[in-house]
């Protein structure tokens, strides 16, 4: 099959969308069944890449699938990660619509590491959209670490076991607290969804990185849980020095832990 032929049955569902210094090439819909909890879940998954606008200068403007399709091979994708977004439901069209914004988290998410609350996170936040009729759950693959990368932050867990906490590990390794960006996930939400959004979170810094954009975001949903010995000195840190939220029931959560 020729690129021409390739492209022609693929073009219906890749878009274009600008964004910062360049543009999202954005798939999808595809059509993606999914093991919650021992039931059988579909939803419509997107993946996007961000090209710079040299690279979409070749595609002219990314609008040209065949030459895109050429340039695959060359672009060595598997050597830097891509984000994707699971949608649920009508999310175009129902009223109200939960989105997460989760950052990745390869010892949580796919090990299901105690150390953190990501991999909760990002199952019950599947559960919750799922619920709710209407959400999507964005994965944002270039935030490892809160944006210093799966090495920096092995590293940083090696300082924490000397007795730093999470923000003086990454400070110690030139790092900020928290450098991730949203614009990439905002321009993808931009596309498929005008109408107001819930966000499930207890970091506000991520509601004001909506906002900011103009996106209209007004509420938020806490979630806090799985708290272990592992974690809770994590969990700590995160309201006392990063700025996370309780919620009304997070001391009761984190005493609990304490009493078992
Ligand atoms: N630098 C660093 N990053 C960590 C550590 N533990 C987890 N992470 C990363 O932290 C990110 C998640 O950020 P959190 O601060 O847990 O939570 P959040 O995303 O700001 O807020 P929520 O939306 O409430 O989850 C993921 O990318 C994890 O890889 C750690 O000890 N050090």
């Amino acid at each position: 099959m020729t690129n021409s032929q390739v492209a022609a049955l693929l073009k219906d569902k890749i878009q274009t969308l600008p964004a910062g210094d360049g543009a999202q090439v954005l798939v999808g819909p595809i059509r993606l069944p999914v093991n919650l909890d021992g039931s059988t879940v579909t939803f419509q998954w997107y993946n996007w890449v961000h090209l710079n606008e040299e690279e979409l200068a070749d595609l002219d403007g990314g609008r040209d699938v065949e030459a895109l399709i050429g340039k695959l091979p060359a672009m060595r994708l598997a050597e830097g990660q891509q984000s994707s977004v699971l949608v649920y439901g009508d999310f175009e069209h129902q009223e109200d619509a939960l989105i997460r914004m989760h950052s990745i988290c390869h010892t949580g998410d796919i090990f299901g590491s105690k150390r953190c609350d990501c991999g909760f996170q990002l199952r019950q936040s599947m559960r919750m959209i799922v619920q709710n009729g209407a959400g999507a759950l964005f994965y944002l693959a270039d935030h490892e670490g809160r944006g210093i990368g799966l090495f920096s932050k092995a590293l940083a867990y090696l300082l924490q076991e000397e007795g730093m906490d999470t923000v003086e590990a990454n400070l110690a390794l030139g790092f900020t607290d928290d450098s991730r960006d949203y614009s990439g996930a905002i321009a993808v939400l931009r596309a498929l969804r005008t109408k107001p959004v819930t966000l499930i979170t207890n970091n506000p810094k991520k509601l004001e990185a909506l906002k900011n954009a103009g996106m209209n975001a007004v509420k938020r949903i806490p979630l806090w849980g799985d708290v272990s010995a592992f974690n809770e000195k994590y969990l700590r840190t995160k309201i006392a020095r990063s700025g996370h939220l309780k919620a009304d029931d997070t001391d009761e959560i984190l005493e609990d832990r304490i009493a078992q």
